[in-house]
């Protein structure tokens, strides 16, 4: 079997007297989407925060690519190809979704380009930034300012914004919160056709997303796995069921 992209061994988080994850132990296979499910509250963004570096894990140890990078801070993660997406933080609602991919495409590179204020008046940056707009189905967006774009366009130009940092593993925290059911979809066919070319690791509360995208699932219960397998397993077992799915999976079938 080829090595993990990510693996996750035994990590702890404490908050006070809290344990929001223990013993937290998972692999995520190059090309594999993983998801994590689990109620409110059960450490699902925590995990998430440790792993991108966000919060320092008391115990346990992430590996990426081969390499320890359990001390790591978030932006040599980054920088080693941990993307992380759908941060609130990072769209630039005057300037349009292409200056926004591009100052991303920028940033990537460093001091090869330097920022004069208009970063998209560069061919080099242009050019990847708009195959990436066409990637998550926003070429046609392109000169819309990020502020006007729709809450699914805007997420999918985060992930846009994220690919073009080339990354070997997208970190995906809940990309369908809040959209509509017709963006969903839109969101789903757009990780439908990325998948196999990066590995994914996603926290979806929506379990349309989760079962028409995952190859593998993991079941997070009180920080714990409860169980991870591939889908049908996690569908069919029966403690996921009653501590967990129930009836939206029967909705799901
Ligand atoms: N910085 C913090 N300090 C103290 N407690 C925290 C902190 N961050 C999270 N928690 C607690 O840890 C638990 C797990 O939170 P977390 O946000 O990781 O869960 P989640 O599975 O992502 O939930 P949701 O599905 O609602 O997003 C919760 O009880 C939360 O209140």
């Amino acid at each position: 079997m080829a090595e993990p992209v990510l693996a996750l061994e035994g990590l702890r988080k404490q908050f006070g007297g809290l344990v929001v994850t223990d013993q937290v132990t998972l692999s995520v296979a190059p090309g594999e989407l993983h998801a994590v499910i689990g109620p409110n509250g059960a450490g699902k963004t925590t995990l998430i925060n440790q792993i991108s570096g966000v919060l320092p894990s008391d115990s346990g140890r992430i590996l990426f690519a081969g390499h320890d990078i359990t001390r790591l801070p978030p932006h040599e993660r980054a920088r080693r190809g941990l993307a992380r997406t759908f941060q609130i933080t990072s769209v630039l609602p005057a300037f349009s979704a292409l200056e926004n991919v591009a100052v991303a495409v920028q940033a990537h590179a460093g001091s090869s380009y330097r920022f004069v204020g208009d970063a998209a008046a560069e061919p080099a940056l242009n050019g990847p930034a708009l195959a990436a707009l066409e990637e998550v189905g926003l070429a046609e967006r392109a000169d819309v300012p990020a502020g006007h774009l729709s809450h699914g366009e805007k997420r999918a130009l985060e992930l846009a914004m994220a690919l073009v940092t080339e990354p070997k593993l997208l970190l995906l925290d809940e990309p369908m919160a809040g959209t509509g059911r017709e963006e969903t979809a839109r969101l789903i066919a757009v990780l439908r056709r990325l998948k196999g070319r990066f590995a994914m690791m996603l926290v979806e509360h929506d379990m349309t997303a989760v079962f028409a995208l995952a190859d593998h699932i993991s079941v997070l219960i009180y920080g714990r796995i409860l169980l991870s397998g591939k889908p049908d397993e996690v569908r069919e077992d029966p403690q996921v069921v009653a501590a967990y799915l129930g009836d939206e999976i029967e909705f799901e079938r």
